[in-house]
């Protein structure tokens, strides 16, 4: 099956420059690499750095060594040394990422905040439309607030409009940052159902999901992102085969 997403190598370390230059490494030497119709759950206690390798692999965060290679549009792309504009085109048709909050454009209406990217992606304006009604109809949010920007909308609501958002197009690669939050089960089975979609259409999905009910109906396998002492470190997948994690050279990385 293709690798559409390999983090080779990946290190990260956050200087903190108002805080006298203190250097916290997160984690070094990752390797990760993810297949169409795969769904890989990043694991690990909290800051272990799930949240900064997701980031990491959207190029919020630049690693100070590795490579992330993408599949983008049939040749791959290094996602670290890709030029500004290359990044925002692998973006725009690549690689999909839902944070947990919506980011609120004021005025900007829920609807068009939902088709904008497939817009963007070159859906003419009515089919996006469309699909974001579609959409927004699945994650029960009701029409009245369609017209309306999200700015007031609650938590959960708020959440439901970004999945739609993210999920509006058909990326080869997708990054979810906890999905469910804040979520009922309802609407946490509808994104339950929007993920293994997208997997069977052939998309490379990495995940956080603290919701040990939903990684369970998502997850192929889980990664491990922790402190760890042992060289390389074995765990079991949902279904109990044991799966080599290559997360290598962990003997620097603090316990925290
Ligand atoms: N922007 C940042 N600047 C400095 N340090 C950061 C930054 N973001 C994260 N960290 C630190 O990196 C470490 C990993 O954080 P991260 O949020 O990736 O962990 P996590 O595994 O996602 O945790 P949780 O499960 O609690 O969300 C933490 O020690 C955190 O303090």
């Amino acid at each position: 099956m293709t690798i559409r997403l390999h983090a080779k190598g990946l290190t990260k370390t956050f200087t903190l420059h108002t805080q006298g230059g203190i250097v916290l490494p997160v984690f070094k030497d990752i390797d990760l690499a993810v297949k169409a119709r795969e769904c890989v759950c990043l694991h690990g206690p909290s800051g272990a750095g799930k949240s900064t390798l997701l980031r990491s692999l959207y190029a919020n965060y630049k690693p100070d060594a590795g490579q992330i290679l993408v599949e983008h549009l049939g040749e791959t792309v290094n996602l670290l040394s890709a030029e500004p504009w290359e990044v925002v085109e692998i973006r725009r048709r690549t690689v999909g990422y839902v944070s947990q909050f919506l980011r609120v454009i004021p005025r900007v209406t829920a609807l068009n905040v939902v088709a904008e990217p497939a817009i963007a992606n070159g859906m003419p304006a009515d089919e996006a439309k469309a699909l974001a009604m579609t959409l927004l109809t699945r994650l029960r949010i009701p029409e009245r607030l369609w017209s309306l920007a999200p700015a007031t909308f609650s938590g959960g609501e708020q959440q439901r409009v970004n999945i739609a958002r993210g999920f509006i197009v058909d990326y080869p690669i997708l990054l979810l940052d906890e999905p469910t939050a804040s979520l009922d089960a309802a609407n946490r089975a509808t994104v339950v159902d929007l993920i293994n979609e997208a997997k069977a259409r052939g998309a490379a999905i990495v995940g956080i999901f603290h919701d040990g009910e939903v990684r369970d109906f998502v997850a192929d396998r889980l990664f491990e992102v922790r402190a760890i002492t042992a060289a390389r470190k074995t765990i079991s997948n949902i279904e109990g085969e044991p799966v080599g994690l290559s997360m290598r050279s962990p003997d620097s990385i603090p316990v925290q």
